[in-house]
């Protein structure tokens, strides 16, 4: 079971805060403290996929010092989703209740992860929206903009996800609609991992709810996103859709079931 130190809420529990990291040496430790400032009591896990600027040995040493801090080092970078399925097993296996996912960019501002949780206590999945009312980018380029609202658009129509902002990388999971996920078949390596997931938890019929959030481009490192990640999400997400569609031929021509006055 989680340290009881890390339960931040009764009704909740224990929250475990997942982040990412490849090459984050100069972001790390501010997000951290950031996050320990919001919300005393969580714990974090810092996933690194063998940074080779450091950011694991730094990791250690706020472990060493800290601990709500935790590090997982893994081999070499193998993705985002990779190093979240890692992250949630890691969680689910200590009995955390809730599960964060989190950027070290600072891209994602901890101070509005309280809301997030408030959120959850009436919800499975609580996503932080760029797009609903209230939420917003700052500093963004254009073209990443339209990359994401374009995603978000493509997303809606061929899973018709009714959702605003389904690519989004923070978000607050229950621990038991993570442990129904069947993390075993995620194959989403790039940011679409965060379609899937959300998308799973939509078709198994959870609550999902959407809570607005300002989004910062970060100041510090660089962002991972490339040609292949948009590609994968965008062979991903149709072959999601056409097996959607698929299902719905299936149903609509399947023989109907006879009724007794049919007989
Ligand atoms: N361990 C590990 N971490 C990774 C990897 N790739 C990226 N990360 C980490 O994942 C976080 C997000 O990566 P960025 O590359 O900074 O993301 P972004 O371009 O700002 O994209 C954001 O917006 C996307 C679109 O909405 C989101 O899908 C994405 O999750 C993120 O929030 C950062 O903490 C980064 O270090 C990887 O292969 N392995």
């Amino acid at each position: 079971m989680a340290d009881q130190q890390a339960q931040p809420d009764r009704e909740l529990g224990p929250v475990l805060v997942v982040i990412p990291t490849y090459n984050e040496r100069d972001n790390i430790g501010k997000i951290v403290r950031r996050l320990h400032t919001a919300l005393p009591d969580v714990h974090a896990l810092v996933v690194d996929d063998g940074s080779p600027d450091g950011t694991g040995d730094l990791a250690d040493e706020m472990a060493a010092a800290d601990d709500r801090v935790h590090v997982m080092h893994r081999t070499e970078k193998a993705g985002l989703g990779a190093a979240y399925v890692a992250g949630f097993r890691w969680a689910l296996d200590r009995g955390y209740a809730v599960v964060v996912e989190m950027d070290a960019d600072g891209s994602h501002a901890p101070e509005d992860l309280p809301r997030l949780l408030d959120a959850l206590r009436d919800a499975d999945l609580v996503l932080g929206s760029r797009y609903v009312p209230g939420g917003s980018t700052v500093n963004w380029p254009k073209y990443r903009e339209l990359i994401s609202r374009g995603g978000n658009v493509y997303s809606q129509i061929a899973l018709g996800a009714k959702v605003k902002d389904i690519t989004g990388g923070f978000r607050a999971f229950r621990a038991e609609v993570l442990e129904s996920l069947k993390l075993d078949t995620v194959a989403s390596q790039g940011y679409c991992f965060q379609i899937d997931l959300a998308w799973r938890t939509i078709e198994l019929g959870h609550r999902v709810v959407e809570v607005p959030i300002t989004f910062t481009e970060r100041e510090v490192g660089e962002s991972k996103m490339s040609g292949n990640i948009v590609r994968e999400a965008l062979w991903r997400v149709t072959k999601w859709g056409l097996r959607r569609r698929g299902g719905q031929l299936r149903d609509l021509f399947a023989p109907k079931p006879k009724t007794p006055s049919s007989r």
